[in-house]
């Protein structure tokens, strides 16, 4: 199937998502510094870093392109992949028995400009042992996750509320998503877009 849409991201989930909504894309990771300003607010933070991969993601090409940022949000702290394991382990201990906030970010270049979203998501985890949590260090799924969890993973055992988005916690608001794309002309499952809210 040819590519529609360029996809600024290393991110296998938010490949899948989208090809889940019948959006094939030409991936294109890029590295851009994720480093957060001095008191930047989160929501400022993961927007310009969505259309910071947004367009150095674009370049060189004609095809509408995406970028994409998730931060896990306790308190005002901003939470990104954990460094190594102790960095893990202080991140899902802070979050643990708490309601914290999942913020992605997407931003899509193309014939209608940049248009960009936001959208928060609120996840309450459960108290997690300290065994608990070595035990998940060890199964390889927190190292490229933000906050240091997967919801759709082995840490959904760990999650006992989650309001919002789900694709959202995973790396892609599906309903936003597919709403920006349409306005840039991208075709959907549907090969027709959907009806822009
Ligand atoms: C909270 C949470 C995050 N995540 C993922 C989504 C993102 O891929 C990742 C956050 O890191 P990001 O920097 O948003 O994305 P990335 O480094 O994976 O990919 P790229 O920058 O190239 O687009 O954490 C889950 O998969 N499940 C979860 O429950």
């Amino acid at each position: 199937m040819t590519a529609t849409l360029r996809l600024a991201s290393a991110s296998p989930r938010r490949r899948d998502l989208l090809a889940s909504i019948g959006v094939s894309v030409e991936v294109h990771p890029v590295d851009i510094d994720e480093t957060p300003w001095p008191e930047e607010a989160p929501r400022n933070y993961v927007q310009r870093l969505a259309r910071d991969k947004t367009l150095a993601g674009a370049v060189g090409s004609r095809l509408p392109t995406l970028g994409s940022d998730t931060a896990v949000v306790l308190n005002g702290e901003i939470f990104g992949k954990p460094r190594d394991q102790a960095h893990a382990a202080e991140m899902l201990e802070a979050l643990a028995g708490n309601t914290h906030q999942v913020l992605t970010a997407i931003a899509v270049s193309g014939p209608a400009g940049l248009l960009e979203c936001c959208v928060t998501s609120r996840v309450t985890l459960r108290h997690i042992s300290a065994a608990e949590i070595d035990a998940y260090w060890a199964t390889g799924e927190p190292a490229d996750k933000a906050g240091g969890y997967a919801i759709q993973g082995l840490a959904a055992v760990f999650v006992a509320e989650m309001q919002g988005s789900h694709s959202a916690v995973v790396g892609l608001p599906l309903f936003e998503t597919a709403a920006l794309l349409s306005r840039q002309g991208v075709p959907l499952w549907s090969g027709a877009g959907v009806a822009v809210p």
